[in-house]
């Protein structure tokens, strides 16, 4: 049967792997790694990114005194990990599919070399037939350098890979146009590029995920802004993987419309990079104009009225509209103390290239 893609990321969460009583639900895995071999067999390439970590290893070990949330996130994860990747393995050795383990952290994305580094891993483990299965390294991970949770992780990943689509599996249909418990509320089946979800959005999360649907719906949308469908979905939904690829009209998901203007694998690495910026560039009117025009333009000194923190050449900046609200992110062609001398002055080189320069 003819695919509408060949290469996807599916982030599986918490939620789907795991029991009301915390413990790792076997049988829905099983069912999710038959799905994706079948995928994989039929052609598909597939990034793995799953959680799961932190809520397996909550039922392995019974500390003796009460730990602090880093403490218990660093135990949970260091014991879950193992023993969901070896479930993961022994799953997909019966379908004959070598998988890899790639615990990564916010960190590693900071470079463009680290960042490329990651790629190539992710890249051969594909062109060998190896499922990576992503996560991150919670052991290792500190609060304000960590992931918001692996839907901001796979995000990064499904840009970084090229993928066509990226699948969420969360404990829910979609996103409902209300609360999801009132019934008189449905999924949402299609969103366009700057639908305001706001309003529908509870806050309230299921009890083993760390987001919510709010980081959900704000990363589904910077990927889809990037030319990536996304999709979420409900993977304890039987078979809900096979038929949101062979049969997409039938199967109740939220799609995320893509954008159809291409974003280069540089600005696609800008976009998520947002959390590493070293400093704001504040553009006056005029440039802002000129920016949020169809025109591909740079940010040049004459259009800068003032620069906040310290940088460095190719560090990450945001840029900043005349009225303080962020516009964009980009790479700086020259360092702080240099840019602060050019400001306003014409005929100087810009101080982000259009080439480096992302505009939400
Ligand atoms: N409008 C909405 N539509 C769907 N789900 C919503 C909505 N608002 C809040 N939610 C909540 O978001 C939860 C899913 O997010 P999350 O707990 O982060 O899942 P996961 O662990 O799969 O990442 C749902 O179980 C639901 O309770
Ligand atoms: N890395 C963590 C994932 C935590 C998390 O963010 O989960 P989710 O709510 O599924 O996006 C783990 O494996 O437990």
């Amino acid at each position: 049967m003819k695919q509408e893609f060949t290469r996807i990321a599916v982030k599986v969460g918490s939620n789907v792997l795991t029991r009301r009583d915390g413990t790792l639900d076997v049988t829905r895995m099983s069912a999710l790694v038959d799905q994706i071999a079948e995928l994989h067999k039929s052609g598909v390439e597939i990034i793995l990114i799953s959680s799961g970590a932190v809520a397996s290893g909550r039922s392995e070990v019974h500390p003796q005194k009460k730990l602090d949330s880093v403490d218990q996130r660093q135990l949970f994860s260091a014991v879950g990990q193992a023993k969901l990747i070896n479930r993961y393995y022994e799953l997909f050795r019966e379908h004959n599919i070598p998988v890899g383990q790639v615990l990564t952290t916010k960190e590693s994305f900071g470079t463009r070399r680290h960042y490329l580094n990651q790629k190539n891993c992710m890249t051969v483990m594909l062109e060998n037939n190896v499922i990576p299965i992503v996560n991150e390294n919670d052991t290792i991970s500190v609060s304000e350098l960590m992931f918001t949770d692996n839907d901001e992780l796979s995000g990064l990943i499904a840009s970084m890979m090229d993928t066509q689509a990226l699948i969420i599996l969360s404990n829910i249909d979609g996103i409902y146009n209300g609360s999801p418990s009132d019934p008189n509320s449905s999924v949402i089946r299609e969103i366009g590029h700057g639908k305001d979800l706001s309003n529908y959005i509870q806050t309230t999360k299921s009890s083993f995920g760390r987001g919510g649907m709010l980081t959900k719906t704000n990363i589904a949308r910077k990927v889809a802004d990037e030319g990536i469908t996304v999709i979420i979905a409900n993977g304890k939904r039987d078979n809900i993987l096979v038929d949101l690829l062979q049969h997409p009209e039938e199967t109740l998901c939220t799609r995320f419309i893509p954008s159809d203007e291409p974003v280069s694998s540089v600005k696609k690495w800008i976009a998520h990079s947002e959390g590493f910026a070293k400093g704001e560039i504040h553009i006056n009117e005029c440039a802002t104009e000129v920016l949020n025009s169809e025109k591909a333009v740079s940010i040049l000194p004459i259009g800068i009225t003032h620069i906040e923190g310290e940088f460095e050449k190719d560090d990450i900046v945001r840029i900043m509209d005349f009225q303080g609200n962020q516009v964009g992110v980009g790479k700086v062609n020259c360092d702080s103390k240099q840019a602060q001398e050019a400001i306003g002055k014409h005929g100087k080189k810009p101080v982000v290239h259009y080439d480096y320069l992302y505009i939400e």
